[in-house]
């Protein structure tokens, strides 16, 4: 055909002479003539956009690109040796992404077929991208349906893409450069893009619609399961919170309303098309034979149905929480954080580190860790700041039998293999001395401990926390800490707060609280002491707060805790020390003759705790009251 001869049939169909082309073509002519006051007889260049302004179209369409990609490239893996092109256009034309052999490259890029290319009608003339843009609906423009002659050796079929909400949102476009006369011979591309798209819109409303009900919907039996015709999202409530074009069309003519108004469809109860209702969409799950989950829609129609429950609400994943790991606080956004960061650590067997000031729960979180973990092996904790240097080597890694004077006969395991197949927790790590520390990168590197005197190494293997309350980066500044050893032990970082600075003070309270009893009997705290505990400024944080706790208990009267039984100076203006737990903790010692088991018993404790709680205050056992 010349340029004269179309340019003289756009006429033609301009003053309404009949025509065989699609109604749809016709009408993109009249608008290309009317509104847009196009020349059929000018050809437009094909208009490819600035890198800079395609970025921003690719930037919003970045959602729908992610979903669609897959679609796209199984689509093209179909047709890529038949020379079709791949475009995905936005709403407003643009190709914001694109599939074609590269070696047709300049071929391509001079139709248009290319990244960045806009097929908006008003310039590009009737094309299939403009002309779905417009019309909402799949369809060819096949050679000489284009507009101007710029675009007839091409045939383009394209089919619209819905968002959730039933809106046009964009196209997806197949093309060949050169193709047969007849425009049938592009029915089958037609039916590949409008099953694709029918994927993607289903994958956007799955990927969208995440705490919802999804019905899926086919009309026969056999497809529902593998390739369904739409996807409804349905709320709590029984109401359409998001569709397919395919499941708008069906709702529409269920109701006989004009899928074009989607507010006539979403927002709307279900009920209203279908004969169905919240409770009923249990009994469609998978699990029932297909044939079994039949829908009566509202004009009698039939359908097959599958809906697929939403997954549990993120509450539900602190529940998931390892319980030693709830235990760790109360629910502030910095604790959840903290226990989140703790159970992901658990999972794995990276050594961790923890920072937190002296009696912030170091050790507590560390036995949660290896609790959480399920390691099967032991928790060893080693207080590196407590064992003398001389007896730490041998403490640590053992020693053969007569290693050396006084050594056990039988020899004897150290504390890193006793924590073979568990845990090592090495307290207080920035003040192990800087020999060890050579020793103990060794056996990090090797995996394998060597007893002082054995012959051969022996295989080790365990996780390793390490804590400390000072800032291990300036002691390695200050060359008394190993650099490689820092950086062997700083894999995964957890800090825990000062308990000054905790939103969970009154649960932590509550449960420290929890563990104290008076003459077997729960113990309660007056309102005006639990205010002076709030206002402190607790130094010694949890395990101060622990200890005046037991102090109190062992003072108080009718299992209630006042102000008088709270050590004196405990405001917010002081800074208690721990010599003022340990006089508390003497007092009530003296008040039991000295006697351990006694206090212990009186305490609600066991006498192990109540001997490593002496021992960090500097208290002996055998003390006698003193007068
Ligand atoms: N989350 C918690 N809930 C209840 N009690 C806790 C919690 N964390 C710590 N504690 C208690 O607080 C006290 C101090 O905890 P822990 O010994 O773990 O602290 P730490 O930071 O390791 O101390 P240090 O720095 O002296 O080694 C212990 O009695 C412990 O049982």
């Amino acid at each position: 055909m010349t340029i004269a001869d179309h340019v003289r049939e756009i006429e033609s169909v301009w003053q309404g002479n009949a025509s065989m082309r699609d109604p749809y073509v016709i009408q993109s002519w009249r608008r290309c003539l009317d509104d847009y006051r196009l020349d059929p007889a000018v050809n437009a260049e094909a208009v490819i956009l600035p890198e800079g302004r395609l970025k921003e179209h690719r930037q919003q369409a970045e959602g729908l690109i992610a979903i669609a990609r897959s679609g796209l490239e199984r689509l093209y893996g179909n047709v890529a040796n038949q020379a079709y092109v791949l475009l995905l256009a936005d709403r407003a034309g643009v190709t914001v992404e694109y599939l074609g052999d590269p070696r047709y490259d300049d071929d391509l890029r001079r139709a248009g077929l290319y990244l960045g290319s806009d097929w908006a009608e008003s310039h590009a003339g009737t094309c299939a991208v403009g002309a779905c843009i417009a019309t909402g609906e799949a369809l060819t423009i096949h050679q000489t349906d284009h507009f101007d002659m710029t675009h007839t050796p091409l045939s383009c079929t394209a089919a619209p893409i819905y968002d959730t909400a039933g809106q046009l949102s964009a196209v997806l476009d197949i093309s060949l450069l050169k193709s047969p006369v007849e425009k049938t011979s592009q029915n089958l591309a037609r039916h590949l893009v409008t099953t694709t798209v029918r994927r993607i819109e289903l994958a956007n409303l799955m990927e969208r619609t995440r705490r919802q009900w999804v019905l899926r919907f086919a009309l026969s039996p056999e497809f529902l399961d593998v390739d369904p015709e739409g996807g409804i999202a349905i709320d709590d409530s029984g109401r359409i919170a998001g569709l397919t074009h395919g499941a708008a069309r069906m709702l529409a003519r269920a109701a006989g309303r004009d899928w074009r108004r989607p507010e006539q469809l979403i927002g709307q109860p279900i009920s209203r098309f279908l004969d169905l209702s919240i409770d009923d969409l249990p009994a469609l799950m998978r699990g029932r034979p297909t044939h079994e989950r039949v829908l009566r829609a509202r004009d009698g129609n039939m359908l097959f149905a599958h809906a697929i429950e939403p997954p549990p609400r993120p509450r539900a994943a602190r529940q998931t929480l390892p319980p030693a790991l709830r235990r760790l606080g109360g629910e502030t956004p910095e604790i959840k954080a903290l226990q989140d960061r703790a159970a992901r650590f658990a999972r794995t067997d990276l050594p961790v580190l923890i920072h937190g000031e002296t009696g912030t729960g170091k050790e507590y979180l560390a036995r949660a860790i290896h609790e959480a973990s399920g390691a099967k092996g032991p928790f060893v904790a080693v207080n590196c700041a407590a064992i003398p240097e001389t007896l730490a080597e041998s403490e640590l890694f053992g020693h053969a039998p007569g290693a050396f004077t006084g050594a056990a006969p039988r020899g004897r395991r150290g504390l890193i293999e006793e924590a073979d197949g568990g845990t090592l927790f090495l307290d207080e790590i920035g003040d192990m001395p800087l020999s060890l520390q050579t020793r103990l990168l060794r056996v990090l590197a090797e995996r394998t401990v060597q007893p002082l005197g054995a012959a051969r190494p022996r295989k080790v293997g365990f996780r390793l926390i390490s804590a400390s309350h000072r800032d291990l980066r300036a002691l390695v500044a200050a060359g008394s800490f190993r650099e490689d050893l820092f950086y062997r032990l700083n894999v995964a970082a957890l800090s825990l707060p000062p308990l000054r600075s905790r939103g969970d003070f009154d649960w932590l309270l509550a449960r420290l609280l929890a563990t104290r009893q008076r003459e077997g009997r729960p113990v309660r705290l007056a309102p005006d002491a639990a205010a002076m505990l709030r206002a402190h400024r607790w130094p010694g944080n949890l395990r101060e707060l622990d200890n005046v706790l037991a102090v109190a208990t062992a003072l108080c009267e009718e299992g209630e805790i006042r102000v008088a039984d709270l050590p004196g100076g405990l405001g917010p203006v002081s800074v208690r020390t721990e010599d003022d737990a340990a006089a508390s903790l003497r007092a009530a010692l003296d008040g039991c003759g000295g006697n351990v088991s006694a206090l212990a018993r009186r305490l609600g404790c066991d006498r192990t705790t109540l001997h490593r709680r002496m021992r960090r205050l500097g208290i002996s056992g055998r003390l006698r009251p003193q007068h």
